[in-house]
């Protein structure tokens, strides 16, 4: 469970969320709004990349101003791009970077490394070089850095702006079968049309919060 707390967070000149107020508990949630309207800042909120100016971000056990480290673990976060998630040259080194702070066994970590890669149909680019996979295998790559950690939430901020049709299908199949809760920003709606809860940002404020049948349609003519 999720509860935001009067959260507001200020720029020097800019406040990007103002009161925000809410319990998310729902598998799958979706967020919707304009350029700057505050959804990035908003996800960040979730794994403590971004710290609130004012109210509480709880996350299950975890206060985002306390326990960050531990935050980070719980909440895996996928970006925009992949090239900013990808660190490593090797396909499996790269997965194992984020496994380094568990202290895994070798063992523990190559079952990991194959099951992650097996999931995504990735398994024989186990040693090739990252930067040569195509747009949508580094997706599911930066998808699967996170997976590996086993974190009981993903947060995926706009994960198909820069993908082709036939790569943004297999990255909302690997969205559907996660076991995880799911946090999804995308201007893409029909990537969350099927999602249990759209909200929808403005100005830094929830202005339409509901089911996607509720939310999208009203959300569309707001864009208009
Ligand atoms: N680190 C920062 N310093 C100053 N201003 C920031 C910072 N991060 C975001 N902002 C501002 O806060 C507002 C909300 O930004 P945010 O990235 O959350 O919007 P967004 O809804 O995710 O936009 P987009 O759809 O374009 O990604 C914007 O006006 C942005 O310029």
């Amino acid at each position: 469970m999720i509860r935001i707390e009067n959260v507001s967070v200020q720029f020097e000149q800019r406040r990007a969320l103002s009161d925000i107020d809410l319990t998310l508990g729902e598998k799958r949630i979706g967020i919707v709004g304009a350029n700057g309207s505050g959804k990035s800042t908003f996800v960040r909120l979730l794994n403590g990349l971004q710290t609130a100016t004012s109210g509480r971000v709880l996350v299950d056990d975890f206060d985002a101003a306390k326990d960050g480290r531990k935050l980070r673990r719980h909440v895996g976060f996928v970006f925009q791009n992949p090239d900013n998630q990808i660190v490593f040259p090797v396909v499996e080194e790269d997965i194992a970077f984020g496994l380094k702070p568990l202290k895994l066994s070798k063992e523990e970590v190559n079952r990991r490394i194959d099951d992650v890669l097996a999931r995504y149909d990735l398994q024989d680019f186990k040693t090739h070089p990252s930067h040569l996979l195509s747009g949508g295998q580094k997706q599911l790559l930066a998808i699967s850095g996170v997976l590996v950690m086993e974190p009981r939430y993903i947060v995926l901020d706009e994960p198909t702006t820069l993908l082709d049709l036939r790569n943004r299908n297999r990255v909302q199949r690997a969205i559907a079968e996660l076991d995880q809760t799911v946090i999804t920003v995308s201007h893409d709606l029909d990537l969350i049309a099927d999602y249990d809860r759209v909200l929808a940002f403005e100005d830094g404020r929830v202005v339409l919060d509901g089911t996607p049948a509720d939310v999208l349609p009203k959300y569309r003519e707001m864009m208009a």
